[in-house]
Formats: C-alpha cells, structure tokens, sequence
C-alpha cells in the first residue's frame, strides 16, 4: 500500500543504516498515513540514495531492497578531508530545500566523528539534526560550543539527542524539563551502559559460579547492545561519554552559549572524565578480532572478583555519576562498584537495563528515577523517532 504525505511534511535524510538505522528507517515508513515525514535521502558510507527533486519514493516493503541493490557511489572519498568534502556537498544539496521553505532534518545514526563535526555545518543552513550518536556532544568543547553557537544564532534548527543516553528512555528530556524549570540538579548517578548492564545482571548474580565473563560480553555484541567496537563500551568510554553529555546539558542551560569558557564544558569532553576500564591489559589496541580471541584469557580473574564480592553478599554493578552538590567542584565517575544484593542496581534490573536516579533540590531525599531498556536498536531508533516528532 503506497503511502500518502501531510502537506508540508518534514523532509528526512538519513545518514548510516546499520542496526539503529535500518530500524529506524522502518519505524519512519511505518507512520501511519498521510505521513508527516518524508524520506529524501539514505546514506551509508558506500551508497547514496537521492534523487535530484529531493523526494524519494520508498515503502516499507521496498525501501531495504532498493538500498541494497543501490550501486556503490563512484570515486568513494578516502581520506577524512575528502569524505568531510563530500558530507558538506551533501549538506549544501539539502539546503536547496530550505530555501525553499521545508524542515529537513538530517539524521545521523553513525558512530562517525566526520559526521558528527559536520552538524556546525547542517544546523548554520537551517536543517535540523536528530541523533544517537554522542560523539559531537562529549567531545572536543569547541565542537559543542559551535553547535551551542550555531543552533542558536537565529537558523531556526535544532539538535536533538535523546537516544545518545539510555537509548529511548527519556533522560535527556527529563532533564531538560527539570533544569528548563528552575531546578537545581544535585547528583545524577545510575547504570548508563546497556552492555555493561547486560553483562552484570548476568554475570554477577550474587551466588557463586554463573557464566564466564566473556560469553556475556559476546551475548551483549549479538544482542546489538554494544557499540561497533565493544571495548568503547567495557573501558567505559561509552559511560563517560553520556556523563559528559548530561553535565554539559546542565551548564549549558539558559546561558547564552557564546559566554561559556571551554574549561567549563570540559575542554576534552569524555576525555577528562576517567572511567574505570575493564579491556584487559595489552588488548586495548589489538584488532577486533584479536580482542575477541583475547578476551577468555581473562575470564579466572573476573571470576574471581565476582566470587570475592559474592562472599560478601554483593553483586557488582558499573556505575556512573555526574556529582554537583558542590557545583564549584564537580565530580564526573565511572567505575565497578560492588551493591548488596537487596540494592535497587542488584534487584531491579534486567537485560540491558538502564537505571538512572536525579537527585534534584525539588525531588528532595527520594529521587526522580527512569529506568528501563537502554540499549537494542528497537529502543534507540524509537528515541530518535521520537525526537523527530517534537518538530513534526
Ligand atoms: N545499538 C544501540 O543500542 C545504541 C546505539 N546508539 C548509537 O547509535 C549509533 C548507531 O549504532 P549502530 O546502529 O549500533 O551501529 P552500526 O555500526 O550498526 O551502524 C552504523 C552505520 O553507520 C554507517 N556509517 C559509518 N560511517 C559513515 C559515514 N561516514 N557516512 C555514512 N555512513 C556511515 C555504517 O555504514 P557501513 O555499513 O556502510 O559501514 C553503518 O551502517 C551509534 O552512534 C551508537 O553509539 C545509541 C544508543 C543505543
Ligand atoms: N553501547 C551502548 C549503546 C547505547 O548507548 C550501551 O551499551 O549502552
Ligand atoms: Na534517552
């Protein structure tokens, strides 16, 4: 059944169709009609899907083969400035339909650093950018005080990120509902990895023996919980990353963005954080491949730190937190800490759970807590669906 469009429907090109992004292309084409989103482009890093009047006539049914049968673009860029040349040519091309009055929204569901410095760009032509991927937000202070910088120069666009911590789960909004109306945000602290959750609600119980450390990292890499590379997860960069992007989604509130200095936003992003790593000495920069291999060497010593803190009727969970009861010292962490069994992180979570509990001057001793799946490309791509609503 073909598909019917809303006068004035948003305009949607979407850049990386893997896992977050093939669901979320089905989650777009499955709106019910008429549809206030329209698809005008697909891209991968090999292919590109467009057609030179912006629309694009596809359907749930047919939209993957399509895609797939797409030939692979001529001249494929090579090196970082080539492919940087080409996502701006790229951007410039959807810019045409801002001038001509659409909403176009780019939406990014890559892990790519290329296409993350590349919002400044989008964002200064008017189109809007909806993304899971964090890498723009928790890096370099200057990328993030150009988009701040940009996004608020009168272009009309907008950056959304909601799926860049917990996956679907409302934090970034919830946050920005609580900082946007006055209150004062003490201490955030929970479980922010999927993956790592996975892993411990599974590996760390609380009784004795269980599965080896690595067939649950594996489990967590088959269940697309992890990230490309599972290592940005287990040496808590990926942890590190969301506190970093929930700190700068406070200071950053109700400031005018051209007044905050680059040490206030941590000039290094996630860098600065320093989170506890569980990537097995000497396996840090290996291949994949020879990580995966690598990694069951180490199963007797995670064993072993689970059998010590189940002997002290404890399960481990990792962990982290932005801290700003002294807001002239905050303190970022991650790290694996160990919880008694009867704890919230011990007895309520399952699979790739996140938990994550605001503790605000208004919620008081009891804090605002979310929780629930926070990973799985069938969460995230609804996240970024979500964010794609709020202009529609
Ligand atoms: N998985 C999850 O549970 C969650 C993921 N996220 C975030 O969502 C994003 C996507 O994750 P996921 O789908 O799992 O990752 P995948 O690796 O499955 O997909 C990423 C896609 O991006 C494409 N890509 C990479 N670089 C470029 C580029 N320069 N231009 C065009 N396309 C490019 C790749 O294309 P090709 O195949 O051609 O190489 C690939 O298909 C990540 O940023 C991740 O951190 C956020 C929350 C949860
Ligand atoms: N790899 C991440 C995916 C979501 O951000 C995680 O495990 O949480
Ligand atoms: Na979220």
């Amino acid at each position: 059944m073909s598909t019917t469009h809303a006068e004035g429907s948003v305009k949607v090109a979407v850049i990386g169709v893997g896992l977050v992004g093939t669901e979320f292309v089905n989650q777009l084409l499955s709106f019910p009609s008429p549809s206030p989103f329209r698809l005008v482009a697909l891209q991968s890093s090999k292919k590109l899907l467009s057609n030179p009047d912006g629309l694009l006539e596809l359907t749930l049914s047919n939209w993957k083969g399509t895609f797939d049968q797409t030939k692979e673009m001529e001249n494929l860029p090579k090196t970082a400035e080539e492919k940087r040349d080409q996502l701006h040519r790229c951007i410039k091309g959807l810019s045409k339909l801002v001038k001509l009055g659409q909403r176009v929204v780019l939406v990014d569901n890559t892990s790519d650093e290329i296409v993350a410095g590349s919002y400044p760009v989008a964002l200064g032509y008017g189109i809007d950018v909806i993304t899971p991927n964090k890498k723009a937000f928790s890096g370099s202070a200057a990328l993030y005080s150009d988009i701040l910088c940009v996004a608020s120069n009168g272009s009309g666009a907008e950056f959304l990120n909601e799926s860049t911590v917990g996956a679907g789960l409302p934090i970034i909004s919830t946050l920005k509902g609580l900082v946007g109306t006055g209150d004062k945000i003490r201490k955030i602290e929970g479980v922010f990895s999927g993956t790592m959750s996975y892993i411990f609600n599974k590996f760390s119980t609380g009784e004795a023996g269980g599965d080896n450390f690595s067939e649950v990292v594996f489990e967590a890499k088959k269940a697309g919980y992890t990230e490309p590379d599972p290592r940005e997860d287990l040496n808590g960069a990926d942890v590190a990353r969301k506190l970093t992007i929930l700190y700068r989604t406070i200071i950053s509130h109700a400031v005018d963005p051209q007044s905050l200095k680059d040490s206030e936003l941590l000039v290094e992003g996630f860098k600065e954080v320093n989170p506890f790593s569980l990537v097995p000495e000497g396996l840090e920069s290996v291949s994949l491949q020879d990580f995966m291999d690598g990694l069951p060497k180490s199963d007797a010593k995670f064993s072993k730190t689970r059998e010590d803190a189940a002997k002290d009727g404890k399960v481990l969970r990792y962990v982290g937190v932005v801290d700003l009861t002294d807001p002239s010292k905050p303190v970022i962490k991650a790290g694996l800490e160990q919880y008694p069994k009867n704890h919230a992180f011990a007895t309520s979570l399952q699979g790739s759970d996140n938990i994550i509990m605001f503790h605000t001057e208004r919620y008081g001793g009891r804090p605002l807590i979310v929780q629930g799946a926070g990973a799985g490309a069938a969460v995230t791509a609804m996240g970024v669906m979500s964010d794609l609503l709020k202009l529609a």
